[in-house]
């Protein structure tokens, strides 16, 4: 692993749980993965070979920095979206910062509507780590859009449990993806078409 990257990873890390910490209205946090998770849908990423990756909820790029150096890997291109102007700015910087802006593309939107866009069978990997409530309704548009064996991996599946359940259970309840949760960080749900 690149030594600088992986300086600048922990650097943004530890300025972003500092950042939130005294912060009561959450959507001014960060809100970061950790880092055992980011790991971990990077790992996916390689594993599976995908190239076409897409993450909902950019906010300060840091977990982009993960998926963007694995698509790099790969051969493949990370697309990443938020709401926020202001963070779709700082995501740029940190992954020019981080060398990787030639792997990504941070869009400024709604992600459900980069989703509808997306051709169909076109995604190998969907991370999905914005507003939970929306996730249901996403579901149409990611069966639509993720290509055979493709994955969504979702973070706080543990730490938000009650707002990921209905997804996992619309999920589950499609007989198409075989879904885990794991205990790694806040919490990730894979579900493998
Ligand atoms: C939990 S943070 C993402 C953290 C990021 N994945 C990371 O690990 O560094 C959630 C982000 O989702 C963004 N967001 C909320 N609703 C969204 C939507 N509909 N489409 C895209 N981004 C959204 C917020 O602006 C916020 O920056």
């Amino acid at each position: 692993m690149d030594g600088e990257l992986s300086a600048l990873r922990d650097a943004l890390y530890a300025e972003g749980r500092e950042h939130d910490a005294p912060l009561a209205d959450r959507l001014l946090r960060r809100r970061n993965m950790t880092p055992a998770a980011a790991a971990l849908v990077a790992t996916l990423i390689r594993v599976q070979g995908g190239t076409a990756v897409l993450e909902i909820g950019a906010s300060n790029g840091y977990a982009a920095l993960w998926f963007a150096e694995a698509v790099r890997d790969t051969g493949g291109r990370l697309t990443t979206v938020d709401v926020d102007a202001a963070r779709v700015a700082e995501a740029r910087r940190n992954l020019e910062r981080g060398g990787l802006a030639g792997y990504a593309e941070v869009r400024h939107g709604d992600g459900g509507a980069v989703l509808e866009q997306t051709p169909a069978g076109s995604l190998d990997l969907v991370v999905l780590d914005a507003e939970r409530p929306a996730y249901p309704g996403y579901l149409p548009a990611l069966r639509r859009s993720l290509r055979p064996h493709g994955v969504i991996a979702v973070d706080n599946a543990v730490s938000h449990r009650d707002q990921v359940r209905p997804f996992e259970q619309l999920l589950r309840a499609t007989g198409e993806f075989a879904v885990e949760v794991h205990e790694v960080g806040d919490g990730v749900l894979t579900a493998v078409r």
